[in-house]
């Protein structure tokens, strides 16, 4: 069955030995100056950016683009299936309007924020894209962390994927990578649709191939 949903476009920043964080999943910067003025521009352009509950509790991001206005913001959405997110997230400020997407068991609500309820154990992400579609989202950067982005692959749900890869090693057997979770038993075939170099380190495009 053919699901209307939006154009989801996956991006990271790791290092050039596949890490997204350090060991202790505290946020590192790993993109060039050029790769987040790159960034900005892909989250000026979605209609909304989806993180996971892991990333607002590693980082507390903001998730908005500097010098836009609460109504020119994207969306921001969060995956919390069991309603972890804290009160006094940044997520949850004034600037931008946010979503929070947890299960059906989870009776939670946070002020200044709208609740979605879906999947019984864990977000359902097909279900969600298509409510997202309803609601207009067109466009949805994908920013993280490595379970989540684990999870679009499995489910299907990337257009494409890009992975800045920046000029560091990490190391480190517990430092997360771009797609964690329990891994796939065939891999997801890529095509590599791009390359280009983003000050001192490389910016890769791919679109998944699903015809394999
Ligand atoms: N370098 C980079 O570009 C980036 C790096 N990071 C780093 O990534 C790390 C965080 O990644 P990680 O710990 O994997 O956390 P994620 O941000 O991927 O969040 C994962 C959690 O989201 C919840 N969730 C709800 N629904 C789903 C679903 N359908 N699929 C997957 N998860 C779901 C789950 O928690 P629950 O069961 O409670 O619902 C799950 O444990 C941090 O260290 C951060 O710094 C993050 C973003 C970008
Ligand atoms: N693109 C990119 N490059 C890096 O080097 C990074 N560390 C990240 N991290 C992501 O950006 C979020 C921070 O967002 P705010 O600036 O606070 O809005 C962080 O949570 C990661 O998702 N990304």
């Amino acid at each position: 069955m053919i699901i209307m949903r939006p154009f989801v476009t996956v991006n990271c920043a790791m290092t050039a030995d596949g890490k997204i964080a350090s060991v202790l999943r505290k946020q590192m910067r790993i993109s060039s100056a050029e790769d987040l003025a790159r960034v900005k521009e892909l989250r000026k352009n979605s209609d909304a950016i989806l993180v996971g509950i892991g990333t607002v509790l590693s980082d507390d991001p903001h998730l908005t683009v500097k010098g836009l206005s609460y109504e020119e913001n994207p969306l921001r959405i969060v995956l919390d299936g069991r309603g972890r997110l804290p009160e006094t997230a940044r997520v949850l400020d004034d600037l931008a309007e946010t979503l929070i997407v947890t299960c059906e068991n989870c009776s939670k609500t946070w002020a200044g924020a709208e609740v979605l309820r879906t999947g019984r154990d864990k977000v359902n992400l097909t279900d969600l894209m298509e409510k997202l579609y309803d609601r207009g989202i067109r466009t949805l950067m994908v920013e993280g962390g490595g379970e989540v982005i684990s999870s679009f692959f499995e489910n299907g749900l990337v257009d494409k994927y890009c992975v800045f890869v920046g000029s560091m090693i990490i190391g480190g057997r517990t430092a997360p990578t771009p797609a964690d979770g329990n891994g796939f038993e065939q891999p997801v075939n890529l095509k590599l649709v791009d390359y280009k170099i983003l000050g001192n380190g490389l910016l890769l495009t791919y679109e998944p191939v699903n015809d394999l």
